[in-house]
């Protein structure tokens, strides 16, 4: 199989892995080896580099990248294993084209507020300025963030995620787990990422304090 990269893309897509996994490790985004990272080397067939399950993610070196298929399979011979969930990032690649990047991280905030929302089955937000990070420039846009069951079965869970996700909106949050997040590039997927944290951290203090009043109101 000849594919449309050469050699020179993998390094390129390895270095801008390990570069982005420092940005979020310095944030604390990748506790006990959490998290996994993505860049799409090809579209047709459909080819990324994946970090290896069980890396450290602080600590991240072009080595533990690997290239794999749209079935999550290496595609030469590697003493790596792609990342666990890299179904995850495979589904997302075949569901919005447009994608050439995707990132996950586990952090406080977005584990708090999956659990916080999960009944609702979407987390929504209106107004933040922030929102505009997403590409979405409309005044006082709403967006709504899928959030899905943290199923254990990996493909059971990926299937969820292309099933529930928006295109419009760049991310799903997995109950209790973290989330996924996606862009045109890495650039874009980070600012996404970062976008997206932001506004986890400002909704749950927001819900925080409504609660709160509303205790007050109830004595
Ligand atoms: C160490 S807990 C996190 C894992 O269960 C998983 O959710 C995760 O994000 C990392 O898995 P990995 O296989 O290293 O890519
Ligand atoms: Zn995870």
């Amino acid at each position: 199989m000849t594919y449309a990269f050469n050699q020179e893309d993998r390094i390129r897509v390895a270095q801008e892995l390990v570069d982005v996994a420092k940005n979020f490790a310095n944030k604390g985004w990748f506790p006990a080896t959490a998290g996994n990272l993505s860049i799409k080397l090809s579209g047709e067939p459909l080819v990324f580099g994946v970090t290896a399950s069980g890396k450290d993610k602080e600590n991240l070196t072009i080595h533990d990248i690997l290239a794999v298929d749209g079935d999550s399979k290496a595609i030469e011979p590697t003493n790596l294993k792609p990342s666990a969930e890299t179904l995850i990032h495979a589904e997302v690649y075949k569901r919005v084209p447009e994608a050439g990047a995707c990132l996950h991280v586990h952090t406080l905030y977005n584990n708090l507020i999956s659990d916080l929302l999960f009944e609702q089955g979407k987390l929504r937000i209106q107004g933040l300025e922030l929102i505009k990070a997403l590409n979405i420039w409309e005044e006082n846009a709403a967006i709504e963030i899928p959030i899905v069951e943290n199923f254990a079965d990996i493909p059971k869970l990926a299937a969820e995620i292309g099933e529930v996700l928006d295109p419009r909106v760049p991310a799903v949050l997995i109950r209790n787990h973290g989330i996924y997040a996606w862009g045109a590039d890495v650039f874009a997927a980070k600012r996404h990422v970062q976008a997206f944290e932001w506004m986890f951290h400002y909704m749950f203090l927001k819900l925080s304090v409504q609660r709160d009043a509303l205790a007050g109101l109830a004595l």
